[in-house]
This record gives C-alpha cells, sequence and structure tokens, in this order.
C-alpha cells in the first residue's frame, strides 16, 4: 500500500463493501467533507465526491484517461477480462470514429422513428400490468419488462437468448469493481454470457434494419473498421440493458416514495423528460467510474501522481450540496441539467437519448392511467459494484 505524496484525508473502508452498497449515502457525504479529493488506502486509489471535483475529472480525459479502464484493473498491467470497449476504454484519437458512429446510430433523431412503436409498446405493456391488479412487482413487472421488450428489438437481436443481456451486464458492471464476492458471483457463466454476446454482434445475426445494422453499413461506409463493428455493437448490448433497467426502477421508486411529485406528473404529463433526468441525478443508477492519471494532475489542493487511478463518485456529486439546493429531495420543479448520472464531457453517454425515451414513454402510459403510486411492502436492492439497483420495488396503485 503506497500512501499519498501530498496531504489529502485518508478514508479507510472499503466502498464495495456489501453494507456500503446497501446505503451508499453516508460513506458519499463523508467524502464530500472530507476535502476535494480523499485517498481510499484499501485499494490504493484517490476518490473525488464533491461536484467540482468530479466534473473537474470527467472533462479532462488527457490527465485523466479512459484507455486503462474504467475500472480498478489498470489495463496497463492488467489483462482485462474482456477486449476493452472501443469507446468506454478508449480515448482520442481510437475513441473518435467509434463515438461519432454510435452518436449518429443512437441520436434523437434516430428515435424518432422509433417514438411511434415504443409509445404503442408502452400502452401495450402498461394495460397488460394492470388488467392482472393493482398490486405488482414494479422492478420486475415494467423496469425489467419494458427495456427487454424494446431495446433488443431496436439493436435488431434474435428473439431467442435475450434473458441473457440482464446478467451479462451485471456481471460487466461488477466488474469494474474489485475481484470481490459480486465478482464471483458471475464468474461461472462468464465465458457462456461472453459467447452468446458475441455472437449477436455478427452482421449475419443481427436484423437486416436497427442499430446493429447501422453499425454494419458504418463499416461498410469506411466510418469505422469492419472489425471495430462487432465491438461496437457489443457497447449497446453491454451498457444499454442493465442501466436503462435500474434507472426506471429508480424513477418508480422515488414516485412511490414521493406521492405529491406523482401529483404534479399527472397535472402536468410533460414532466415525463425532467423526471427521468431528476431520478437519475437522486439515485445515480451509474455509481463510479475510474479514471487513470497519465501525469501528476491536481485536483482541488491534491496533487495526484501519474499513474493512480481516481474513483468518481459520480452519485455523491449528483447529491453534492455545493452544487444542488435541498440535493436529497426528488423535486421536479428542479433543473436537473448538468447532473454527471451520465457523465460528461467525452465520454458522456451516447445512449442516453435511447434510455430517456424509453424511461418517457412508459411514464407517460402510467400517468395516464393511475391516479396515485405508493410502495406495497419494503423493496429489497440488487448490489452490484457499479449499479444502484432494485431486486423488488413493491407497488399499489390506484386507477385513474
Ligand atoms: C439511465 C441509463 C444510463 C445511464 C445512467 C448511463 C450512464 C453512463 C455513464 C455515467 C457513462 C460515462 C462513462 C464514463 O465517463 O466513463 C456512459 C457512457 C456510455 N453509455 Fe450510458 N448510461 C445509460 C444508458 C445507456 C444506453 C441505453 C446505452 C446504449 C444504447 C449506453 C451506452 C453507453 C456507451 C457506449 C458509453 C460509452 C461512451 C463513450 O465512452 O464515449 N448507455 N453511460
Ligand atoms: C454505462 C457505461 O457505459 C458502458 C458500460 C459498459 C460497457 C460499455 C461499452 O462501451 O462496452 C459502456
Amino acid at each position: 500500500m503506497t500512501t499519498p505524496t501530498t496531504p489529502c484525508p485518508v478514508i479507510v473502508g472499503d466502498p464495495f463493501d456489501g453494507a456500503v452498497l446497501e446505503d451508499p449515502l453516508p460513506l458519499h457525504a463523508e467524502l464530500r467533507d472530507a476535502g476535494p479529493v480523499a485517498f481510499l488506502p484499501e485499494y490504493d486509489v484517490y476518490a473525488v465526491a464533491r461536484y467540482e471535483q468530479v466534473r473537474a475529472a470527467l472533462t479532462d480525459w488527457q490527465r485523466l484517461q479512459s484507455a486503462a479502464g474504467v475500472g480498478l484493473a489498470n489495463f496497463h498491467t492488467e489483462k482485462p477480462w474482456r477486449r476493452p470497449s472501443l469507446l468506454l476504454e478508449a480515448d482520442p484519437p481510437h475513441h473518435d470514429a467509434p463515438r461519432r458512429v454510435l452518436s449518429k446510430v443512437l441520436g434523437p433523431r434516430a428515435l424518432r422513428r422509433l417514438r411511434e412503436q415504443w409509445v404503442a409498446d408502452a400502452d401495450e405493456l402498461v394495460d397488460q400490468v394492470l388488467a392482472r391488479g393493482t398490486r405488482f412487482d414494479g422492478a420486475v413487472e415494467l423496469s425489467r419488462a419494458f427495456p427487454l421488450r424494446v431495446f433488443p428489438d431496436a439493436v435488431g437481436l434474435p428473439v431467442a437468448g435475450r434473458e441473457n443481456l440482464l446478467p451479462y451486464g451485471d456481471h460487466a458492471f461488477n466488474a469494474f469493481g474489485p475481484n470481490n464476492a459480486l465478482v464471483a458471483k458471475g464468474a461461472p457463466r462468464v465465458k457462456e454470457l461472453s459467447d452468446w454476446v458475441g455472437e449477436q454482434c455478427r452482421r449475419e445475426v443481427l436484423a437486416s434494419e436497427g442499430f446493429g445494422a447501422e453499425i454494419w453499413a458504418a463499416a461498410d461506409r469506411g466510418d469505422i473498421l469492419p472489425e471495430q463493428a462487432p465491438l461496437i455493437v457489443r457497447s449497446l448490448l453491454t451498457a444499454g440493458v442493465d442501466t436503462t433497467v435500474h434507472a426506471i426502477s429508480a424513477v418508480l421508486h422515488a414516485f412511490a416514495t414521493h406521492p405529491d411529485q406523482w401529483a404534479r406528473l399527472r397535472d402536468d404529463p410533460g414532466l415525463a423528460r425532467v423526471a427521468f433526468d431528476e431520478a437519475v441525478r437522486w439515485e445515480s443508477p451509474v455509481q463510479t467510474f475510474f479514471r487513470t492519471t497519465t501525469t501528476q494532475v491536481a485536483l482541488g489542493d491534491v496533487q495526484i501522481p501519474q499513474g493512480h487511478k481516481v474513483l468518481m463518485f459520480l452519485a455523491a456529486a449528483n447529491r453534492d450540496p455545493r452544487r444542488w439546493d435541498d440535493p436529497d429531495d426528488f423535486d421536479l420543479s428542479r433543473d436537473p441539467s448538468g447532473h454527471v448520472g451520465f457523465g460528461m464531457g467525452l465520454h458522456q453517454c451516447v445512449g442516453q437519448h435511447v434510455a430517456r425515451l424509453e424511461s418517457e414513454v412508459l411514464l407517460t402510459a402510467l400517468a395516464r392511467r393511475i391516479e396515485s403510486v405508493e410502495l406495497d411492502g419494503a423493496p429489497v436492492r440488487h448490489h452490484n459494484n457499479t449499479l444502484r439497483a432494485w431486486e423488488s420495488v413493491p407497488l399499489r396503485v390506484r386507477l385513474a
């Protein structure tokens, strides 16, 4: 274990410990209050939790790189568990073309053609769920069911095997953390799931229309190399399912615990989009990511030596009272723009518009039919080294 070269508060303890994953808020407050930077000897990493330093780290890709991996593992010294992402785990110039291609494929214009279909899918799903009764598990019947109904079709995946997507993504997000029990839990199926995901990225397997086909068409045009196309499709399958599933659970839980906010949404369904971003700020489904210093870099008043991992607590930044009034409130009257729940800068989430559309159409379908929503029992957390997630969100609704 090395010690920091410049004075810096030391916070002992394991941020990936089960008790912290169950309730990370006390650690987030401790980190923010300790100073602009803290040192975590448990993993020999630096940590930033205040909005200012997290934003600074996210937007300084030259001195805080992603190419050494955005998890605890340093790809300069350890073999990655899978081929590095051409976006998430790459920096310019290698990052540029894959990002340009995905930005176009997943951009707001591209999604306009999906909106009508997804509105119909959301209405159909919500009608089916409510036809079964007014008490159900929102995490299962809505948050998991809706993304898994619309996203694989949008990518162009065959129907068989789609149940592999959630466990694959769950392991991928665990793998950004330390090699702990959560990673060990996924290990037995890694080869099977990785082989299945790899197979879905092949041109012959993907539908002739959809995000996957558009990525392969970009290779035909020479916008990317042919051998990059499957890896870029893999990015969608890894990043695009568990994130939206758990973000939608977060929205449902937020409304079930803030009935006044549900009443506001009922009065003004146009609030559905801001509600999603406010929930992503409030819950931060993606809690943390790492960077690696390429040179000595100052964050706040601390000099961080070259070659060190920096753990960015996105969730702590999203509740930093230095940046947000009443940060712990879930409040639709707030302007949540500037939150770091989708990251910030060069690597900011390229799929955020997909996520927003999924949530908007589902929330709109629910708000039209449901007068009030409340918890119908204790919600149960799903632990993951990177994701903030619910295993179960029991709901009871009153129909409009
Ligand atoms: C609520 C849902 C989502 C959340 C909270 C989320 C969060 C994030 C965050 C925090 C980053 C930045 C990573 C970094 O800075 O290292 C990111 C990047 C990324 N996201 Fe999302 N994401 C979501 C949905 C999606 C979806 C639906 C897709 C695909 C359709 C997607 C694909 C990606 C990719 C490919 C990157 C890497 C971008 C790059 O490095 O240029 N994400 N996401
Ligand atoms: C939500 C963060 O974005 C991710 C997460 C996992 C994998 C990838 C990828 O690009 O393969 C991207």
